[in-house]
C-alpha cells in the first residue's frame, strides 16, 4: 500500500466560472489558472502522482505548454489514471477537502464525487469529498483563493 498527499491553491477571480469536481458552481468569480484551475481535482492529482513516487502535475503538464490552456481538469486526471495504470498501480480510495469560505460547496459535492469516481473507474465509496471554511481566517477566509486537500491510497494491480 502506497500514500500520497496532495495540495493546491488557486486564486478567485471576477470573469472566470468556478469548476470543482469538474461541476461547474453558479458563483460571481472564478478561479485563475493556466488550465480550467479545478483545484480540488488538481490536488487530487498530486495525491495520485505522489504516491506513486512520479512527481507532480506541473512536471507532466507544464503550465507553459499551450495544449493545457483552458484544458477541463478531468481530462488531465484521464491521463495521470492512465500513467499510473502504465506503471502498474491501481487506486484503492481517496479523500480530499475544498477550503472555501464561499459559495456553500455541500449541494455539489455528490456530482463532484461522481465525475472524480467515474473518470478514474472507481465506485463513488472510493472517493470521498468535504468542504470546509476558515472561519473568515486567511486567504481562504478573506474569499482571495480556494484551496484544496487531498489524501489517496494505491497498490499494485493484481498479476
Ligand atoms: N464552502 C463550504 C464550506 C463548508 N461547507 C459545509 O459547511 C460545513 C461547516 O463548515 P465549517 O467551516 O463551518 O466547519 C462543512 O462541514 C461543510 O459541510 C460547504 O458546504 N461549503
Ligand atoms: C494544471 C496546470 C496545467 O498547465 O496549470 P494551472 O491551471 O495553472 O494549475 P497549477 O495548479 O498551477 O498546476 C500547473 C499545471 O500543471
Amino acid at each position: 500500500m502506497r500514500v500520497g498527499i496532495g495540495y493546491d491553491v488557486h486564486k478567485l477571480v471576477p470573469e472566470r466560472p468556478l469548476i470543482l469536481g469538474g461541476v461547474t458552481i453558479p458563483y460571481e468569480r472564478g478561479l485563475l489558472g493556466h488550465s480550467d484551475a479545478d483545484v480540488l481535482v488538481h490536488a487530487i492529482m498530486d495525491a495520485l502522482l505522489g504516491a506513486a513516487a512520479m512527481g507532480d502535475i506541473g512536471v507532466h503538464f507544464p503550465d507553459s505548454d499551450p495544449r493545457y490552456k483552458g484544458i477541463a481538469s478531468l481530462k488531465l486526471l484521464a491521463e495521470v489514471k492512465a500513467k499510473l495504470a502504465a506503471a502498474n498501480y491501481e487506486i484503492n480510495n481517496l479523500d480530499a477537502v475544498v477550503v472555501a469560505q464561499a459559495p456553500k460547496l455541500a449541494p455539489h459535492i455528490p456530482a463532484m464525487r461522481e465525475n472524480i469516481a467515474r473518470v478514474l473507474g472507481l465506485l463513488p465509496a472510493a472517493v470521498n469529498v468535504k468542504a470546509t471554511t476558515t472561519e473568515q481566517l486567511g486567504f481562504a477566509g478573506r474569499g482571495e483563493g480556494i484551496a484544496a486537500y487531498a489524501v489517496c491510497t494505491l497498490q499494485r494491480a493484481a498479476g
